[in-house]
């Protein structure tokens, strides 16, 4: 894969250009924060309500979405996926102008032809590989976020530079910065998510949770190992691989990690993941989610809610309540 780091991007590749970020939530807050930082020009582009009251608190320039689209000549959609086709066509769209750049830092729109722009335009991606609110803070310290890349149009000739300069802009370069296509990195994220990061792993903790809470052990306990100190975990397996992971806990944990772990993620497993990433192969998954959203999403707020009400939720909170640590981040999160 091509990687690129701070020397392979020029941030004078975007001096004249305004860049509009379209959305105010976890990525365009962390991304135009930084790239205000960055010294580039740019401005908001969001409905009234709560995140337009925060980007006005950030001390950024603010406009409604259509005057920003105009007013841009590198626009970053970083609204919900499920909305940007529906704002992209009233809003953004009629203010498209030739060699203009869009943006985006998911492909769903594009690859699902949900969003298809006009031919005299770049479409690019620029992806972090991390919560939003991470690609401030580790900017903040410093250090960037690792983002994907993709061109998808090249109607100036000159869109992967501008893809860079904006990378560098949020940060991104400072750690790296791989060239994928929309298709690739439409079809991994949802899988990540979907199957390991956010699907795979509560359903695990879920799972560990409730078979200790059936054999009659506290929950309290139960919380406290399967999903507290998984963080602890897997934090030694972000900085080192399994193998760092491996020399801080103890041999017998090791043995239990090799021999029982593979029984508890076995051939059915596999085989579910294939059938999740063949769902998304297909836009199964899509058209599934696209439906979900025009009929107001009966199953996500069902199901959103059973978990919200779920024992490990309650528990959490009042362990978390008990630990001062929590305490501070909180306040730190609320900022
Ligand atoms: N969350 C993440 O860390 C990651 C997200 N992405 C991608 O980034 C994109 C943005 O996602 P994310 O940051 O999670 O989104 P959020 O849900 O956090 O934020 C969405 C923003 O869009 C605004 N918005 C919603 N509807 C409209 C509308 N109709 N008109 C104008 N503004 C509107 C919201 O404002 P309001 O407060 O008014 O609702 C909010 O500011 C998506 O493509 C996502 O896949 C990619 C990598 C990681
Ligand atoms: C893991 C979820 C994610 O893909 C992300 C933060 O990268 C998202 O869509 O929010
Ligand atoms: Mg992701
Ligand atoms: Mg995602």
């Amino acid at each position: 894969m091509k990687k690129y780091y701070e020397s392979d991007a020029d941030l004078k590749t975007l001096s004249g250009k305004k860049i509009a970020v379209i959305g105010y939530g976890s990525q365009g807050r962390g991304q135009a924060l930084n790239l205000r930082d960055s010294g580039l020009d740019v401005i908001i582009g969001i409905r009234p309500g709560k995140s337009r009251m925060q980007a006005e608190e950030d001390g950024l320039e603010v406009y409604d979405v259509s005057e920003a689209a105009k007013a841009a000549q590198v626009v970053m959609i970083l609204l919900p996926d499920e909305t940007q086709a529906d704002v992209y066509d009233a809003e953004i769209k009629p203010y498209l102008e030739e060699n203009d750049c869009l943006m985006f830092s998911h492909g769903f729109n594009i690859h699902y032809g949900q969003i298809i722009p006009p031919e005299n335009v770049d479409v690019v991606m620029v992806a972090p590989k991390g919560p939003g609110h991470m690609v401030r803070r580790v900017y903040e310290e410093g250090m960037g976020v690792p983002a994907l890349i993709a061109i998808h149009q090249n109607s100036s000739g000159n869109a992967k530079e501008i893809s860079l300069a904006y990378a560098k802009g949020i940060g991104a370069t400072r750690a790296v910065v791989l060239e994928t296509t929309f298709r690739e990195e439409t079809e991994t994220d949802l899988f990540g998510e979907q199957a390991v990061l956010c699907g795979g792993a509560t359903s695990l903790i879920k799972a560990g949770f409730e078979t200790l809470v059936a054999a009659g052990y506290a929950p309290e306990m139960a919380y406290l190992e399967v999903l507290h100190e998984l963080k602890l975990i897997v934090d030694l397996i972000y900085e080192g691989g399994f193998t760092k992971m491996r020399d801080s806990i103890s041999n017998t944990a090791q043995f239990g990690d090799l021999t029982r772990g593979p029984r508890v993620i076995g051939p059915e497993t596999y085989a579910a993941m294939e059938d999740v990433l063949t769902e998304i192969q297909t836009g199964e998954f899509a058209k599934e989610w696209i439906l979900e959203n025009r009929v107001r999403r009966p199953v996500f707020n069902a199901l959103t809610k059973a978990d919200e009400e779920h024992l490990i939720e309650v528990v959490g909170a009042e362990i978390r309540g008990m630990m001062p640590q929590f305490q501070k981040k909180e306040e730190c999160d609320e900022e």
